[in-house]
């Protein structure tokens, strides 16, 4: 999955050639990945964050990676692990992508072999997270999140997407409080290069909803013009 191929130009206001990618986030059981393969979606997240409803142990997820073909890119969501733990669930669950949302550093977050992506907490000041985007230089793409610094993401917190910046050299997924009824806004505003959904997604913490699951891809593919799912 070439999660870094397109850049973003933001003032280009013309339709754009590619859709946007979408990520599931915090899918917990075989019966919510098999449809998120079937609706055909970029990637899946897999959580294995201590303090998560949403939590895998590297076992679970390694059942659930097995059920997600190639096409589809698995990304392991950590924070503020040990490198034994991600040595663990990178060893075990074999995803395609790492995303960090704790305090880990740049090095740290490039020390698995594998590409990963950075989430920024942009709930508490957004300044100051932006700021700190020149920290990570090895981050193959942001993720744009709703809640505050030290906080845990998938609580469905949205942020304020006018304070993105207009240009950015890599790629971003917009996250936080995302679902079917405002994600075509928050396209319109932030043109993200994709965007991740959780709670907006599910029924209770880490049980999805095939109904939401179904119209948030809806959405997005009628925000990105054509209407229809990609081949
Ligand atoms: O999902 C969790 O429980 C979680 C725990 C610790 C760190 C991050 C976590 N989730 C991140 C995500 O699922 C998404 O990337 C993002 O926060 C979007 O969530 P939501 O606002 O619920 O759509």
């Amino acid at each position: 999955m070439g999660q870094g191929s397109v850049e973003r130009d933001p003032k280009d206001r013309e339709p754009r050639a590619r859709a946007t990618r979408i990520k599931f986030c915090g899918l917990t059981r075989p019966e919510d990945v098999d449809l998120a393969v079937a609706l055909g979606v970029d990637f899946i997240g897999l959580v294995f964050a201590a303090r998560s409803p949403r939590r895998l142990d590297p076992m679970t997820g390694a059942a659930l990676r097995a059920r997600i073909p190639d096409r589809i890119a698995t990304v392991a969501l950590l924070m503020d692990a040990s490198a034994a733990e991600v040595g663990a669930v990178v060893e075990t669950v074999r995803p395609d992508l790492l995303q960090f949302h704790g305090a880990e550093p740049d090095a740290f977050c490039a020390g698995f072999g594998l590409p990963f992506w950075k989430a920024i907490a942009m709930g508490g000041d957004p300044d100051r997270a932006l700021a700190g985007l020149g920290s990570f230089p090895h981050a193959a793409a942001f993720l744009f999140d709703g809640h505050a610094a030290g906080e845990p993401g998938g609580g469905g917190q949205r942020f304020d997407w006018t304070r993105l910046p207009d240009t950015l050299e890599r790629p971003f997924l917009l996250a936080g409080g995302l679902d079917a009824g405002n994600v075509a806004r928050a396209i319109a505003t932030a043109r993200p290069w994709g965007v991740d959904v959780s709670s907006g997604i599910e029924q209770s913490p880490g049980l999805k909803d095939a109904a939401r699951m179904r119209a948030f891809v809806e959405a997005v593919r009628c925000a990105d013009g054509d209407g229809a799912p990609r081949s």
